[in-house]
């Protein structure tokens, strides 16, 4: 049994809370058949990270049975629910975490759309302000990798470090979002399953029409710092970025 301090079980309680419940969001936004996906976060504070056992039902989730891994994605022993199988993406999402110290949140789903872009390999193109504001350009398309192994922890890394996406489309398989923490993952998934549909719906019609590189600059900027609520408060009367910064 492993002993860890009050600060840092109270942390790992919280997270299991936050992973367990969380999962039920995937199907709320139906980026998820069956047990087709999964969730992580990390502990704040200690090297460990929580995820969902593999093949148990959304509805069977509960906070004991989530799973306590190290960083290398090993199961601590003498933990609730170490005596389940992780989820099968461990080793996925556990070489996020070592390798992307700022991400607190992994999530990974097969949501119709984003796979059907993955399944051709193209990205999905910025034409639409939603996807300006949330990712700042383009989802990328990460490598064709095989569960079993961290190729697919190293696709995703390679693909996210460096871009404004916070959501990779896996070639052939599915997306992988981050986030600040598990919560904010799960908002990446779901807004990247709308963007793919969006744009999806736009190419039957015609050929959507490309937004500026320096318009997309301006939403992303005003959307990761001036959008919804500051400590500040209210935003500015004007209405404008300029008032909603005073
Ligand atoms: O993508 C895959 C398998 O191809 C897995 O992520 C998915 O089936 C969910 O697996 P887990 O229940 O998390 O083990």
């Amino acid at each position: 049994m492993s002993d860890f301090t009050p600060e840092v079980q109270e942390a790992i309680d919280r997270v299991r809370a936050d992973v367990a419940r969380l999962h039920a969001e995937l199907v709320r936004y139906n980026l998820v058949v069956w047990t087709g996906g999964n969730i992580s976060g990390r502990v704040p504070g200690a090297d460990l990270f929580v995820i969902k056992p593999s093949g148990v039902g959304y509805d069977d989730l509960t906070p004991e049975n989530q799973i306590l891994c190290d960083l290398d994605g090993n199961v601590i022993p003498g933990t609730p629910g170490s005596d389940r199988s992780p989820s099968s993406d461990t080793a996925a999402h556990a070489y996020v975490y070592r390798n992307m110290p700022d991400v607190g949140g992994v999530v990974h789903t097969h949501s119709t759309y984003a796979t059907a872009w993955a399944a051709r390999g193209e990205a999905v193109p910025c034409v639409i302000t939603g996807q300006a504001d949330e990712f700042g350009g383009e989802i990328p398309v990460g490598p064709f990798a095989i569960i079993g192994d961290d190729s697919i922890g190293r696709g995703i890394v390679a693909t996210l470090t460096g871009h404004r996406s916070r959501a990779v489309l896996m070639q052939n398989h599915g997306v992988f979002t981050i986030g600040k923490d598990a919560k904010d993952a799960v908002k990446a998934a779901v807004m990247a399953e709308d963007s793919a549909r969006t744009v999806h719906i736009s190419r039957q019609l015609g050929e959507p029409i490309p937004i500026p590189p320096e318009s997309i600059d301006r939403l992303f900027d005003r959307y990761q710092n001036v959008y919804g609520q500051t400590p500040q408060g209210a935003l500015g009367a004007s209405g404008t970025d300029e008032g909603d910064r005073q």
